[in-house]
């Protein structure tokens, strides 16, 4: 194995062929947000890798950055900018090892609701990275999406199939399954198309100007830190994506809104083990590149309903508070967000490719995932939202 689980890293690290691990200049783009805060973590603790952190926003990030004392000093440096418009990201991809590009509108709240700046986000914004890490042949982790895949082909039988039970028809293999989604005025599928194109730019540089890339495909990966709770960190009116909106409504002691009866099913991660993942590809550079890989885990699904129920669950164990008698209200996605949402119906990922090419698996079960990021949930937040609900008219 490469890390070893210690708060100071090895002196000497191993890729999975033997071979010693040079430390690398990684510029992290979004490296403020819910992932980046945790891979920047992972590289501080166990690595003598350097971050060359962009974003926009560093709250989730300050506690790598604030200790002039922490061991890794000098080894993450925060740069505030918006790749939309910065000279200065060109310079920084040209004195990296490896880039690794993570911005993006990313909540599905937007994504019919801000349809342009969801494509120009997800696309157009990705693009001069693409490009600078072409041009001067440096390595590019690219960060595309699930959804990607869109519907599973399963969903366009009728409901009485047998064939719907038969995984040929419903399980996501990165070099086989189809992408499906709706219509144009469906504008849900806004940042799964763009997300898909800009995929397609990264393997055609690869395959016509040699640009070495890997691409990851996240599976909800979830965990502290992911997005804000409204009218706390965030704003009161926003609708972050499910973990933090179930986290939210069990905060405030509100019944949890399931979209749609809450049918949907998803397959859910520990960020951790995620991370460890991610770490694999930055170190394995001959084994990762020119993979698109699945991160995921098979073994966590569940419907919205059964996701609401197990956090309802594990959220009274951990805040010691019964849980409200109707702990759930069905809601219409038109209602919660509005014309042109629509979804994935169900997303289990194949592990074949980055099994063989990786030996990864992931290992935290969906009750113990949500038990300690509901205890982190609830020491972060509970205390707020107690004076938050005693002083509405202060918010
Ligand atoms: N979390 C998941 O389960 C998941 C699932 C599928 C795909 N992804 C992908 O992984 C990536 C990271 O996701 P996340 O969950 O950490 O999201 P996040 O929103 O927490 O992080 C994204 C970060 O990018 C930054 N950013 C956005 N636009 C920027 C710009 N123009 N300039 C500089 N910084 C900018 C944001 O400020 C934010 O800190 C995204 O590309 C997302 O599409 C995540
Ligand atoms: O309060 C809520 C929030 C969400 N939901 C439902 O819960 C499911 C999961 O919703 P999420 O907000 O986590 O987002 P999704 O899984 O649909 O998409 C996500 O997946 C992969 C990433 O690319 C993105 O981070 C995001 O698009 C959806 O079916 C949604 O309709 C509820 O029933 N109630």
């Amino acid at each position: 194995m490469t890390s070893s689980p210690s708060s100071s890293p090895s002196p000497v690290r191993l890729d999975l062929d033997g071979n010693t691990i040079k430390p690398l200049t990684i510029c992290m783009i979004g490296a403020g947000g819910f992932i980046g805060s945790h891979l920047c973590e992972k590289l501080m603790n166990e690595t003598n890798h350097t971050v060359l952190a962009v974003d926009v926003y560093n709250d989730k990030i300050k506690h790598l950055l604030e200790p002039e004392s922490a061991p890794w000093t000098g080894r993450i440096q925060f740069h505030r900018l918006n790749i939309k418009n910065d000279s200065r990201l060109e310079g920084l991809i040209k004195c990296s090892d490896l880039t690794i590009n993570l911005a993006a509108i990313c909540t599905p709240a937007d994504y019919n609701t801000r349809p342009l700046d969801t494509i120009y986000s997800n696309f157009i914004d990705a693009l001069p990275v693409v490009k600078y890490c072409s041009e001067n042949n440096k390595r590019l982790i690219h960060f595309s999406t699930c959804e990607v895949y869109g519907k599973t082909i399963g969903s366009y039988l009728p409901k009485d199939s047998p064939l719907r039970q038969d995984p040929a028809y419903y399980i996501l293999k990165e070099d086989t399954s189809p992408c499906i989604f709706g219509s144009v005025e469906k504008q849900r599928w806004s940042y799964a198309c763009a997300k898909q194109l800009i995929e397609r730019i990264i393997y055609a540089e690869g395959a016509e100007n040699g640009l070495e890339f890997t691409i990851v495909r996240p599976f909800n990966w979830i965990g502290p830190r992911m997005d804000f709770i409204p009218g706390i960190d965030g704003p009161s009116e926003g609708v972050p994506r499910v973990l933090a909106c179930f986290s939210n409504n069990l905060l405030r002691r509100e019944p949890l809104k399931l979209v749609d009866g809450g049918e949907s099913q998803r397959t859910f991660i520990y960020i951790k083990d995620a991370i460890e993942a991610v770490l694999l590809m930055i170190e394995n550079p001959a084994r990762a590149s020119g993979h698109i890989f699945n991160v995921g885990n098979p073994n966590n699904e569940v419907t919205v309903r059964q996701l609401a129920e197990m956090m309802t669950q594990v959220y009274s164990k951990v805040s010691g508070e019964d849980s409200i008698e109707t702990p759930t209200v069905d809601v219409s996605s038109k209602e919660f967000y509005g014309e042109g949402y629509d979804d994935s119906d169900k997303r289990i990922p194949d592990m074949t490719i980055i099994n063989k090419q990786l030996g990864w698996n992931p290992k935290t079960s969906l009750w113990d995932l949500l038990e300690s990021t509901l205890t982190y949930q609830h020491r972060t937040y509970a205390e707020a939202i107690k004076q938050a609900i005693a002083k509405p008219a202060a918010n």
